[in-house]
This record gives structure tokens, C-alpha cells and sequence, in this order.
């Protein structure tokens, strides 16, 4: 059979660190025009907390030309550099309740920030909004004093106190560490790219050694997941839970359902010729990782719950917030045959099929420690205040979305989700798909 097995350089894929980039993102534009860009960013947490933000960007930011910017690692420092300042420029607008000291109606977000990123955002390949890759996987750089990257490979990368972040809301470590334990997740994770893919070419190959070899590789899997599943409790150290609930989430909002909140258009885009374009997105989530997606395709998990909405499951919702390159990826490896298959064709090799349980029982157990995140960081703290919506980490969705991950409301401390299954059920039903070839009761 031969296999179309995609490049993973042409989608901008590293074999060492996956989904992040080998050499890590730009620490600073290498132009000097896109200095004030550099200069905001630094200074963000100071600017949103003395409320001078909005009075800094309308009075003494210029509009910048963006067709300056030519790489792609150019384009992503741009679209974390501008995605932060207009995510923090809707908020200070929310919050004062105010329109805008310029005469913008809230929500609206002026020419010079409005336009580069619009145009940023084209070029990669995403909507126009903060998320998961802007706020993770091109938000981070060694701290002061450490060095360069690593040599790639042998599962070295940065400790979580060696990285700080490009961009950050309020400077607080909890929110570093929320924007930099998944970047430690995909780094440990990235190598299964490159592994697995392999693993698919030596079982369609056949042969004699196919079996040992995907066994292999299945054996590396599951040891790296369980390396994954440990960097989440780090999370736990710093972050505080009312924090991330109160403070931190409200930033992330993507305009989507946010009508009753002072945002009735979403956001809204004004150009320079007073044109306006009005976008509703849902928020940046750790669900818009593509290594995720990976592994559930390569190893052929199947979610189909929609939670309730219309057909789309949440995974395909969210490809269209990844970079396009990462889409296109993933579309390409739907294409092949899944390490599942060919597992399913050697019933009789039993340290094969063990160990591709095993992997998948990995898995698993990481879904089953990210539940107990959610608990702690969305559920309880939205229980502390009962009744209000509970939303997960993409903001709210109207009715056409899958529901159970935004709509649910908390009542009398229980979770009851309004239009299909609540955000813990939905996870729960996630965890459990996740199963390899052995029943529930251990039988084949
Ligand atoms: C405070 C930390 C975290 C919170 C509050 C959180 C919250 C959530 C929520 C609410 C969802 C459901 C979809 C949505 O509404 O966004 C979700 C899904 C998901 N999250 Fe997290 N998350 C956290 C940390 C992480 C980390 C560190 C990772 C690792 C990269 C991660 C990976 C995922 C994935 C892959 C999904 C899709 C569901 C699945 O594949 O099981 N999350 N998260």
C-alpha cells in the first residue's frame, strides 16, 4: 500500500518539539518599526492595572504597516503581541462600562490594532482572536540568564521556573504557569509525532519486524503520555482557582456570547477608512491543541458526542482555531491508516496488543487528571457562585454550538447542563472513549 504520509516540515511540524518551534518563538520583532508593538507588550500588566491602556494605544500608538513582517515567526510574535493587547483593550473597555475615551463604542477596537492583526491573522490561518497558539504555543522564552534551547531530543526542554512568557494579562506567576505548563505538555509530547507516524509507515509496510516495531513505538507512546500527565499538577502550585475563574478567564473571551456582558457585536474591527467587521469566536482552550488531535487520530480514538449541539463534535470545532498549517495537518492524517487497525489485525500477538492498551490507558488516565483541573479551576469556583453560567475555557456559545461546554448552569451546587450534556459529563464521555481493544470486564 503505498502511504501518503505527510511532511511534517511543510506544515511546520518539529520532530523534536512537535507543535512549538525548534528554535522557540521571537523574543522581539527584528525591525525597528514594530518597536512600540515590543514596548506595549512589555509593559501590559503595568498598563491594564493602572487603567491607562486604552488612553496609551489611542494617544501615542501609530498605525504600523504589517506587510513589513515576512516570516512566519514573525507573523506569530505579531499576532500574540496584538491578540494580548486587544483581548486586554475589550476588557478595560467592559469593565469601566464606559465607551471608549476615543469614541469607540465598547468592543470596538481601534485601526491600529484592528488592521495588523487582521492581516496577521489571514496569513496564518486563523480567526481573529487570542488563542491557544497565541497563548501557549508562541507565547514563551527562556527567562534571563538561560540560554538557549536545549539540545533537542532525548526529552530535554526547559524547567517551568527557566520560561517565562511573551505576553501576559496581569504578570502573575499563576497565570505563567497556565500559559506555560501546556507548552511543557506539548514539548514532551512533540516527539510522538515523528515516532508514530513512523510506526503507521513500518505497519503498512509489513513484514516481518512491522509488529516489534509498532509495539516499540507504543510502549515510547505510553511512557511519554504518562510524562505529560505529570507536568498538569504543576499547575497546581501557583495558579489559585478564584484567580484563574475571576481574574484570568474574562481576558480570554473571544466576543462570542458576551452580548449581555457590554459586548452586544463581539468585537469590532474598525479599519482606518471606518469600515467595521464584527466577529463572535469563542475564547483560546487547550482543546485547540493539535497534539491532541493527533494522538486520537493516529491511535484512532473516535469522539462523537456533539454535547448536544448540532453535528460537529467539539475536536472538529475546534480545527478551525488552530494555525492553518496544523489543520491541514491533522486532515492529512486522518488520511492514513490508524495504529488501531493495524493492532486489530494481529489479534494473536499479545505483547502488541498489550501494549497499544497501555497506551491507550495513558491516555486515558491524563483525561481523568484533566478532569480533576477542571474541577478545581472551573467547577468549584463557579459552584462558590451558584447560579452563574459556567463556561469552559472558550467563553460562551449560543445554541448552535455544542452545548455542555459553555451553557450550563449551576444550580443549588449542581451542574445541569441547559442544552445537552454539562461540561464534567462531556469530559467524562471523552475519557471514556478512549479505550483499546480490552472490554470493561478485561475479555477482547
Ligand atoms: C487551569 C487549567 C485548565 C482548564 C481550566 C482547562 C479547561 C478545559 C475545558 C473547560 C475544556 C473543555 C473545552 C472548552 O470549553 O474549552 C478543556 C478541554 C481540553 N483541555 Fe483543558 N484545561 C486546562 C488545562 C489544560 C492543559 C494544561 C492541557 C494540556 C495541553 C489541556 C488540554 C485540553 C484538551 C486536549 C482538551 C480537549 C478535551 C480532551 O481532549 O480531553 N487543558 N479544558
Amino acid at each position: 500500500m503505498t502511504l501518503r504520509v505527510p511532511n511534517m516540515d511543510a506544515y511546520g511540524i518539529s520532530p523534536h518539539l512537535g507543535f512549538l518551534s525548534d528554535n522557540g518563538p521571537l523574543t522581539s520583532f527584528t525591525k525597528t518599526q514594530y518597536t512600540p508593538w515590543d514596548e506595549l507588550i512589555a509593559n501590559l500588566p503595568h498598563l491594564i492595572s493602572s487603567h491607562s491602556l486604552r488612553r496609551t494605544v489611542n494617544d501615542t500608538l501609530p498605525y504600523i504597516d504589517p506587510s513589513a513582517l515576512a516570516s512566519e515567526l514573525e507573523h506569530q510574535r505579531a499576532y500574540v503581541v496584538l491578540g494580548f493587547l486587544i483581548h486586554a483593550y475589550v476588557r478595560a473597555q467592559t469593565e469601566t462600562g464606559d465607551d471608549d475615551a476615543a469614541g469607540l463604542p465598547r468592543g470596538t477596537i481601534p485601526p491600529q490594532l484592528a488592521e495588523p492583526f487582521l492581516h496577521v491573522c489571514d496569513e496564518l490561518g486563523m480567526p481573529p482572536v487570542l488563542l491557544y497558539a497565541g497563548l501557549c504555543l508562541w507565547n514563551w522564552k527562556p527567562g534571563a540568564d538561560q540560554g538557549v534551547l536545549p539540545a533537542t531530543g532525548d526529552h530535554q526542554f526547559f524547567e517551568l521556573e527557566q520560561l517565562e512568557c511573551v505576553g501576559s494579562f496581569t504578570g502573575d506567576l499563576g497565570e505563567t504557569d497556565f500559559n506555560l505548563v501546556p507548552v511543557l505538555v506539548e514539548a514532551e509530547g512533540g516527539p510522538l509525532v515523528r515516532l508514530l507516524l513512523d510506526a503507521v509507515v513500518a505497519g503498512a509496510a509489513g513484514g516481518d519486524g512491522a509488529s516489534k516495531s509498532v509495539q516499540r513505538a507504543l510502549e515510547i507512546c505510553a511512557e511519554t503520555i504518562e510524562r505529560m500527565r505529570k507536568h498538569l499538577a504543576k499547575l497546581y502550585s501557583t495558579l489559585d482557582a478564584d484567580f484563574f475563574y475571576h481574574r484570568l478567564r474574562p481576558f480570554l473571551s473571544g466576543g462570542k456570547g458576551m452580548e449581555d456582558k457590554g459586548l452586544p457585536r463581539g468585537f469590532v474591527f474598525r479599519s482606518r477608512d471606518g469600515s467595521e467587521r464584527e466577529v463572535k469566536c469563542i475564547g483560546g482552550s487547550a482543546a485547540q491543541s493539535s497534539l491532541f488531535q493527533f494522538l486520537d487520530l493516529v491511535l484512532g480514538v473516535v469522539h462523537e458526542s456533539t454535547g448536544g449541539g448540532d453535528s460537529e463534535t467539539l475536536f472538529q470545532t475546534m480545527r478551525s482555531y488552530m494555525p492553518r498549517k496544523h489543520r491541514d495537518f491533522l486532515e492529512a492524517v486522518e488520511r492514513l491508516p490508524t495504529i488501531r487497525s493495524f493492532v486489530q489485525q494481529h489479534p494473536e500477538d499479545e505483547a502488541l496488543c498489550r501494549a497499544f492498551d497501555d497506551c491507550l490507558g495513558q491516555l486515558r488516565q491524563w483525561r481523568g487528571s484533566h478532569i480533576a483541573v477542571v474541577s478545581k479551576y472551573i467547577v468549584r469556583p463557579a459552584r462558590r457562585h451558584a447560579g452563574e453560567t459556567v463556561r469552559g475555557t472558550t467563553g460562551a456559545r449560543d445554541g448552535s454550538e455544542p452545548a455542555g461546554f459553555g451553557t450550563d448552569q449551576v444550580e443549588a451546587g449542581d451542574l445541569t447542563g441547559t442544552g445537552g450534556s454539562a461540561l464534567i459529563p462531556f469530559l467524562k464521555k471523552t475519557r471514556d472513549e478512549t479505550v483499546g481493544l480490552m472490554k470493561r470486564d478485561g475479555t477482547p
